[in-house]
């Protein structure tokens, strides 16, 4: 019997990407900056966290390994990883540094067209999108048009948005178009239907996601985002790691918002939960239900949404030992022929400048009882995963990556 899962920290970088300068991000290190700031005591909250940066379970797969790997620098007491634990970290090949170029290549598709991005100006976007979205989205306007953080932004036009019935657009450096409506002052459902229109007028502009971001609450001070967001993407350009698998008649069970990253191609299953301890139980629950030759892929996004872009440290460092402390649940559940992988879809470094994601390499760290593990390297791409776990569930090779299934260990 062979099971993989795929389990991905979203935007849990170690640093150390070759491209990280053309990005503006030369230096950025999610993990690396995170475990400093809490050696030197800049990780403490009271009631939340204190101290050096425990994550025990992951070094034990060789997190501290991966991360030398993608730096040289040491990170952790040079503790050994465990004897069936694998370590390496991977570069991504694919342009942009958001989440579904993330995704799509480590289901082994890199990205090698360029999306499309909206310029850091006011307006940001074209006068004809807007009037368009006006027009064939029924509201009486927008507001924002321009790049802003989500949170502030909320702040901003919040109550102007609830007054007007102007939905609140807003873009980053990422190819994304983002929604923030109240979720009853507009509507839940009005934005997702809302967002589905947008979704169709940006596609010849290349935009990767229309994003709804629905907020509650009655004034400035007082909005608070809900996790109903949704994440509208366009559908890969050539078959993923989960198409060929479906197309084969194995299921893929997405948690979290994967099913929404691929467009709901090549997704068997979606649960979803708000926040990362409900979506850990839900990949305990899939990894109980999954058989012979299934994938579990969850996302972990509160790492990205709650902390990376909101430049938190000590928040980001108490929700990695938080998942750090869940990690045995699942190590519990692995049996023979099983491959569990942790990873991550690109950096979002929370002692850089601004609020953006960061180019990094990413951790790829597992293990499995049939496997003898070891040291896989610095990857030349995200698609290695892909093709590793294909392997693995006995696919044939695909056109992007290179399986380091030789390296961990045979099929059991
Ligand atoms: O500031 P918020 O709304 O969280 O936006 C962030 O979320 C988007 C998707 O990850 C990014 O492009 C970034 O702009
Ligand atoms: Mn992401
Ligand atoms: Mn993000």
């Amino acid at each position: 019997m062979a099971r993989a899962f795929l389990f991905v920290l979203d935007s849990f970088g170690i640093g150390g990407a070759a491209d990280a300068e053309r990005y503006g991000d030369a230096g950025a290190n999610t993990f690396g900056h995170i475990a400093m700031a809490c050696a030197e005591g800049r990780g403490d909250r009271a009631g939340l966290r204190k101290g050096p940066l425990a994550v025990p379970n992951m070094f034990s797969l060789g997190l501290a390994r991966a991360a030398e790997t993608a730096t040289g620098l040491k990170l952790g007491n040079g503790e050994l990883p465990q004897a069936a634990a694998f370590h390496g970290a991977a570069q991504e090949v694919s342009s942009g540094k958001d989440t579904p170029s993330g995704h799509w290549e480590i289901a082994a598709l890199p990205v090698r067209f360029d999306w499309g991005y909206f310029p850091d100006t006011v307006p940001a976007f074209p006068a004809e999108l807007t009037e368009a979205i006006i027009r064939e989205g029924k509201v009486p306007g927008i507001l924002g048009n321009c790049h802003a953080p989500g949170t502030e932004i909320i702040e901003r036009f919040g109550e102007e948005h609830i007054r007007t019935g102007k939905p609140i657009c807003y873009t980053s450096v990422d190819s994304v178009l983002q929604i923030a409506a109240h979720e009853t002052h507009f509507g839940l459902q009005r934005l997702y239907e809302f967002c589905k229109v947008v979704r169709r007028l940006v596609d010849p502009l290349n935009i990767g996601r229309v994003i709804a971001r629905p907020f509650i609450g009655e004034n400035a001070g007082g909005f608070e985002r809900t996790h109903n967001r949704r994440d509208y993407a366009v559908p890969p350009p050539e078959p993923t790691l989960l198409d060929r698998l479906t197309a084969r008649g194995s299921q893929v069970i997405a948690v979290g918002k994967i099913g929404d990253i691929f467009a709901h191609r090549g997704i068997s299953e979606v649960r979803k939960a708000a926040g990362n301890m409900a979506m850990f139980d839900q990949a305990l629950g899939a990894m109980d239900d999954a058989g012979d030759g299934d994938l579990v892929f969850a996302n972990f996004v509160d790492f990205d949404t709650e902390f990376g872009h909101r430049r938190d440290v000590a928040g980001y460092a108490a929700a990695l030992e938080a998942f750090d402390r869940r990690l045995p649940e699942a190590l519990a559940k692995l049996k023979q022929g099983d491959l569990l992988i942790l990873t991550a879809d690109h950096g979002n470094d929370p002692t850089w400048r601004g609020t953006d994601h960061t180019r990094e390499c990413i951790p790829v760290i597992g293990t499995g009882p049939g496997l003898k593990g070891g040291d896989i390297g610095p990857r030349a791409t995200f698609a290695d995963i892909g093709e590793t776990v294909a392997e693995h569930l006995g696919l044939a090779r695909g056109r992007h990556g290179t399986s380091f299934h030789a390296t961990i260990g045979a099929h059991a």
